[in-house]
């Protein structure tokens, strides 16, 4: 009698026998699995893995596969963004996971966002169709925001057609629809380091209502804002990008940064803060512009402090040594003017639409005129000094009040002193009680003319010496 054996006689083995063969049989595989996972190296498992299923995937199976990357033709892929946006919305029973969190400090009790990590799996049913997504990453990393993700979107073979025809421009309408609810505004700014934006909840308070700025300039604003958004048909009727580029400049203090975010809170339109200082090169500019989205502002601030982009082309190429000039300043680190000029009007312009391009200075004079002309600067915009009218803006703003006794002394004295909307605010910000705070300001205006009188009378003192 064989004992401890699975026996084919056709008697019923017993069960410590069909329990000890299975343990064999256990520790047999065991064996096997240990010797080949230590004589086969991983990637080669793993590729084997992967030809094995694609195999089976393309032979016995009648599924289709769609991959959805990051990127497409060198600009981020509209499609993927629209699969972000709408995956985390039909989590239903078969998603087992999904990342969860939040970046709103306004409103911490907020419902937070829901993101699909990598190797989740969602189920979509359309017009009866079964769909299954899946993300995936190209190497395996800690960390979910790079460009190295991917979608599977499966289906049957059958289905691909209508899936590429009505399911696709479907969940584009409905990420669009949903962003659109949303209303929420990202601030993003680039990440060198994983060659990706990084975002923020964007919750600036500027309103164009709230600038100090001249009452006709707010309405010029407002209204070329709304011509831009409105004329989607006349830039493709003319063949020109639909982009507007604006030139914000001004002394320290007078408001551009919050214009800026007065501009994206009255778009809807995300910001994106470009650091020209961190741009390695002229591609690296271009991979870095060409992954922002449409409906969004591109930030460059403070352009003036950039030297390589300061250069102007025009100066240089007027006298053979300034020719060398260039081929050395395209061989400097950094992106160069003609780098910044090509993606604003140029070839690569035409990648991306509805973006407004916002560059800000305090020294207008110091920028290459090929940066200003229009095309490029179409709207140049001067943000000044405190007058009258933009005092009472910041007085209703900052004290609640229209009127008060000491309006007619602030008036007097900023005639004679020039006095920034940020000092202003200042002073205005010190007391609740208009009187206290008013009586601040008056207080500095009243030392700020002094001063200057006796820096002019100092002056015309040496003038006089001289002659
Ligand atoms: N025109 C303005 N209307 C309302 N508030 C203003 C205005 N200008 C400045 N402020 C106030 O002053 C602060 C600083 O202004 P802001 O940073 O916008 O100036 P800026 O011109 O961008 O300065 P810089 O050139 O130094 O970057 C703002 O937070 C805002 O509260």
């Amino acid at each position: 009698m064989a004992t401890g054996y699975f026996s084919f006689s056709g008697q019923t083995p017993s069960l410590s026998a069909v329990l000890t063969t299975y343990a064999s049989i256990s520790a047999f595989m065991m064996v096997i699995r240990t010797i080949l996972n230590e004589v086969i190296p991983r990637r080669m498992r793993e590729f084997i893995s992967s030809k094995l299923s694609e195999y089976f995937l393309f032979n016995f199976s009648n599924e289709f596969t769609f991959i959805i990357e990051q990127r497409w033709e060198a600009v981020i892929s509209e499609t993927y963004k629209a699969a972000e946006v709408y995956l985390p919305t039909i989590v239903g029973a078969s998603t087992d996971s999904l990342l969860v969190g939040s970046n709103n400090t306004r409103n911490s009790t907020a419902v937070p966002k829901l993101a699909v990590p990598v190797g989740a799996k969602i189920i979509d049913n359309f017009e009866g169709m079964k769909l299954q997504w899946s993300l995936h990453m190209k190497e395996a990393k800690k960390y979910y925001y790079n460009d190295k993700k991917y979608y599977h979107l499966t289906c049957k073979k059958t289905d691909r057609d209508r899936v590429l025809e009505n399911y696709f421009p479907y969940i584009a309408r409905k990420a669009q629809k949903i962003l659109e609810a949303r209303q929420t505004i990202n601030i993003y700014t680039y990440d060198h380091k994983h060659s990706s934006w990084q975002s923020a909840v964007f919750q600036h308070p500027s309103t164009i209502d709230t600038m100090a700025m001249d009452a006709d300039l707010k309405k010029f604003i407002i209204d070329d804002l709304d011509t831009f958004v409105n004329r989607k048909g006349f830039f493709d009727n003319v063949g020109r990008a639909w982009k507007r580029g604006y030139l914000l400049y001004g002394p320290p203090g007078t408001g551009k940064s919050s214009l800026v975010a007065a501009i994206a809170n009255y778009m809807k339109y995300n910001v994106y803060d470009l650091q020209l200082q961190s741009v390695k090169s002229d591609a690296d500019l271009r991979n870095v512009l060409t992954t922002t989205t449409n409906r969004s502002i591109i930030l460059i601030e403070d352009i003036d402090c950039n030297e390589t982009v300061l250069h102007d082309r025009g100066r240089r190429s007027a006298s053979p040594d300034k020719e060398k000039e260039t081929e050395n300043v395209s061989l400097d680190p950094g992106a160069t003017l003609s780098g910044m000029l090509n993606f604003i009007d140029g070839l690569w312009s035409s990648c991306g639409e509805e973006r407004i391009i916002i560059v800000t200075t305090n020294h207008k004079e110091r920028l290459d005129p090929a940066l200003l002309r229009p095309g490029r600067m179409d709207v140049h915009i001067e943000m000044g000094y405190c007058n009258p009218s933009g005092f009472r803006m910041l007085a209703k703003t900052y004290l609640g009040i229209k009127d008060h006794a000491l309006f007619g002394r602030v008036d007097e004295l900023i005639k004679k002193v020039d006095i920034s909307p940020a000092e202003m605010a200042l002073h205005l910000m010190k007391s609740d009680d208009p009187t206290i705070a008013l009586e601040s300001l008056v207080e500095f205006l009243d030392k700020k003319v002094i001063e200057e009188t006796a820096k002019r009378d100092d002056k015309d003192e040496i003038e006089v010496a001289k002659e």
